[in-house]
């Protein structure tokens, strides 16, 4: 579904990304775990097409067997990609319907339908009561949803998720984690960056370690969870 081969990527003379190789097969859930400042954010923009305003790249992507590395970021979510930003991207002037409609709907053929906003307002009903709402005025956990449902919304086939449990409370975080399972059961592919290991171990299929811009181990769920300890440790948490 998605490859990277040698990805490497600069903020002006500073190196992010130092050649990563990865995939990410269709219907996975894979995480991206790593240090601040290892690289994960860069690494999700530079999927979606947007690292190009920091700096240059180099490497290829491809998404379904085809090369993206040159498409500008509406032409890659044309090719199924989503992108669910850490910070949320919620505009403060407009509602949360209206946040939710933002984005077009987008139908790559194959793959997970986009969701209609019944089905949008089944499985999020905070959003439907506070439908009329500034999007701003939710809570952080209800603004993690509106990002979830909008790209949802999109029909996106291949979900990029910049850490959605950041700062949520453990309710939040399980709804979450039901809602990733719940989506990879209908088609979903999601690349998650996640800090939270106990989070990635219960929801990915796969785990990539991130330091300094390089992809360092690759880990399935079994050598997460015996390693747990370890890694929090690691990782400074
Ligand atoms: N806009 C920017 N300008 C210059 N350097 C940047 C910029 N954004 C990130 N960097 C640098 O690029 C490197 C990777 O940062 P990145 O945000 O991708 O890491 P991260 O793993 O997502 O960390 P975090 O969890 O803190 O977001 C870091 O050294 C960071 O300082």
């Amino acid at each position: 579904m998605l490859r990277v081969d040698g990805l490497s990527a600069w903020y002006g003379e500073a190196q992010a990304l130092r050649e990563v190789s990865m995939r990410v097969d269709e219907g996975e859930i894979v995480t991206l775990v790593g240090r601040n400042g290892a690289g994960k954010t860069t690494l999700l923009r530079c999927l979606m097409g947007l690292h190009g305003t920091y700096g240059r790249t180099m490497g290829t992507i491809s998404v379904s067997g085809v090369d993206v590395t040159g498409l500008p970021p509406h032409a890659r979510a044309r090719r199924g990609l989503g992108y669910v930003p850490d910070d949320r991207g919620i505009y403060a002037t407009l509602s949360v319907e209206e946040n939710l409609m933002l984005a077009p709907v987008v139908k790559s053929g194959g793959g997970p339908e986009p969701w209609p906003l019944e089905r949008v307002y089944e499985t999020f009903p905070h959003l439907r009561e506070r439908r009329r709402s500034p999007g701003t005025t939710l809570s952080g956990g209800e603004q993690q949803m509106l990002v979830l449902a909008r790209v949802l919304r999109t029909g996106a086939r291949l979900l990029l998720c910049d850490e959605p449990t950041e700062g949520l409370s453990p309710l939040f975080v399980q709804r979450i984690g039901e809602i990733l399972r719940e989506v990879r059961e209908a088609g979903t592919t999601v690349l998650l960056v996640e800090q939270n290991v106990h989070f990635a171990a219960s929801v990915a299929d796969r785990h990539y370690l991130l330091a300094e811009g390089r992809i360092v181990e690759s880990l399935d769920r079994d050598q997460v969870r015996e390693r747990e300890h370890q890694l929090l440790e690691y990782l400074g948490i």
